[in-house]
């Protein structure tokens, strides 16, 4: 790579037999890859012997050619440099407004310790290092996550730090240290899912153990079977078994009470038998367990319910990748111990109302760090992009829209980290009694504006705005699935409402 030529030299090679191009500085041979090139030979045979730097960033991601460089790269320019960044792992965007406010090193946060700081860094290494590669493959073929990727963020205590804090992380070691378990607080909880929906692949995302995440906290809080409790929580942070929430059914969403999976006691009172169907389970396609929602005689519980006899799991089709694993889920005169029952019988309710503030809490968190990767790979494409003989920054209304999508990053950024430093400092209780509301109007509002950014950024990219491959595969895949978060735990509607219904609760007789 440390052989020099000059720009009259490589203009010479621009025959099929021999031809190489410049892009940033530094001379490709693309001989042997005119057959290969995904675009074909002919827009190569074009071009040969030019300087295509400009060319080629109108067409290709940097990924492209930082994957391909050390294959097709013969020397740079004499006298010349390259200029381009190619980010390393773990490395901050230099771009403005594309970090949180708290990562820029120019502007002071009061909620960042040292800590969170050392954190973000470490998950943003191991998501560049090993989730993106994998969330880009999976996202690309529809498989499911590998043992091998499960294993990496169990021995890291990935896993583990994505229930949120809790008595689960004392003692163990965090992604080698980086944070303390009995330090580990929801602002640490925010970073961990801010930084894995790094990876852009919104399908994998959620392929990527979410259903733990909903499913094992209410393990957690409500399985009052001491050993059984411990044992099925190893065995899920270690990796071992999958773990999934299975409430949603075809014929009730948001409205828990229209359910009709049914769990009926055997007269000995030893078990429970499960009949009934569940709809878009994430992660059902390959999970273990079962977190249940069932009717009961006197009203609705919550089972753990192991895969086996009478459990059956076809995979369901949606607008994103099948690497999430969604399934349908069928339970046909299913045996479950009533050891297996989270919280009382009958007041399943408190149980899954308690668990969809973290759940929500975990989209919010993602769907604005996905806004503003989707903004700022708007502000790249806008100081690229040369239209009518100018770059797309320098026309007013471009200005505009991305004027109004960092306002809407910048304030709900804000909002959240503000909701989660509340989180630190509320029990569990606190905040299932006052974080509902607020949680599910930053929810509501947070995929409002995703609906909004994804327009504005489907607008900037044009016809690349709406096409897997290349400079605008980002905004494609937000703009295609956006709508997950507005709709998975909760709906934009049922969550907007519950915020006003749980602050009228609230609201002083004597106010007129
Ligand atoms: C080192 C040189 C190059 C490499 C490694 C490369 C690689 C690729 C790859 C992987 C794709 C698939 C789309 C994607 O994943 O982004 C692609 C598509 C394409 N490339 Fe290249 N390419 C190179 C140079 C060029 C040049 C110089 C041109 C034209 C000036 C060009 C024109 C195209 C076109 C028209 C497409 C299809 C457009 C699309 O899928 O959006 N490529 N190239």
């Amino acid at each position: 790579m440390s052989k020099t030529f000059t720009r009259a030299e490589v203009a010479k090679h621009n025959t099929e037999d021999s031809l190489w191009c410049i892009i940033d500085h530094r001379v490709y041979d693309l001989t042997d890859f005119l057959d290969a090139h995904p675009g074909g030979s002919v827009v190569l045979a074009q071009v040969a012997g030019q300087d295509v730097t400009t060319d080629f960033y109108n067409l290709h991601r940097q990924e492209v050619i930082d994957k391909y460089r050390s294959q097709l790269c013969i020397g740079t320019i004499e006298g010349e440099t390259p200029e381009i960044l190619s980010p390393e792992p773990g490395s901050l965007s230099p771009v403005p407004y594309a970090e949180p406010l708290w990562l820029r090193p120019e502007f002071k946060s009061p909620y960042f310790s040292e800590s969170h700081r050392r954190l973000q860094r470490a998950m943003r290494e191991f998501t560049d290092r090993y989730v993106t590669p994998e969330a880009q493959e999976k996202e690309r073929d529809g498989t499911y996550i590998s043992q091998e990727l499960i294993d990496k963020m169990a021995e890291a205590n990935v896993l583990a730090m994505r229930l949120g804090p809790g008595k689960h992380l004392h003692g163990r070691t965090l992604l080698g240290g980086v944070v303390d378990g009995k330090e580990f607080d929801y602002l640490h909880d925010m970073i961990v899912a801010q930084e894995m929906v790094r990876s852009n692949a919104r399908g994998f995302q959620d392929g990527n153990m979410a259903g733990m995440v909903i499913s094992l906290t209410a393990v957690q809080h409500w399985l009052r079977n001491a050993p059984l409790r411990d044992q099925v929580t190893e065995e899920v942070l270690s990796g071992r078994k999958k773990m999934c929430l299975a409430i949603t059914e075809a014929f009730a969403g948001s409205d828990v009470a229209g359910l009709k999976t049914t769990a009926t006691k055997t007269p000995d009172g030893k078990h429970y038998i499960v009949n009934g169907t569940k709809k878009w389970i994430t992660n059902g396609m390959f999970a273990d367990y079962f977190v249940t929602g069932c009717r009961t005689e006197k009203g609705f519980s919550v089972l753990l319910i192991p895969r086996g006899e009478g459990v059956e799991t076809k995979q369901i089709k949606t607008s994103y990748s099948t690497a999430a694993a969604t399934a349908f889920v069928q339970f046909e005169n299913v045996k479950v111990p009533v050891e297996n029952l989270l919280g009382e019988e009958h007041k399943g309710f408190i149980v899954i109302m308690s668990n969809f503030n973290h759940e929500r809490f975990m989209m919010v968190c993602a769907v604005i760090r996905m806004c503003m990767t989707v903004t700022e790979e708007c502000m790249k494409w806008c100081n690229q992009r040369i239209v009518f003989g100018k770059k797309l920054i320098e026309q007013p209304v471009m200005r505009q829209k991305l004027a109004r999508m960092i306002s809407l990053c910048e304030s709900n950024q804000a909002w959240l980290e503000s909701i989660a430093y509340q989180m630190c400092n509320m029990t569990y209780a606190q905040q299932a009694a006052h974080l509902g509301g607020p949680i599910g109007l930053l929810k509501s509002h947070s995929t409002r504006c995703a609906q909004e950014i994804a327009d504005h950024a489907t607008n900037i990219f044009g016809g690349r705005g709406i096409t897997q491959t290349g400079m605008g595969k980002v905004i494609e895949m937000f703009h295609r699935t956006y709508k997950f978060d507005a709709i998975l735990g909760g709906t934009e509607e049922i969550l907007a409402d519950l915020g006003v219904r749980q602050a009228m609760k609230k609201f002083p007789k004597a106010v007129l």
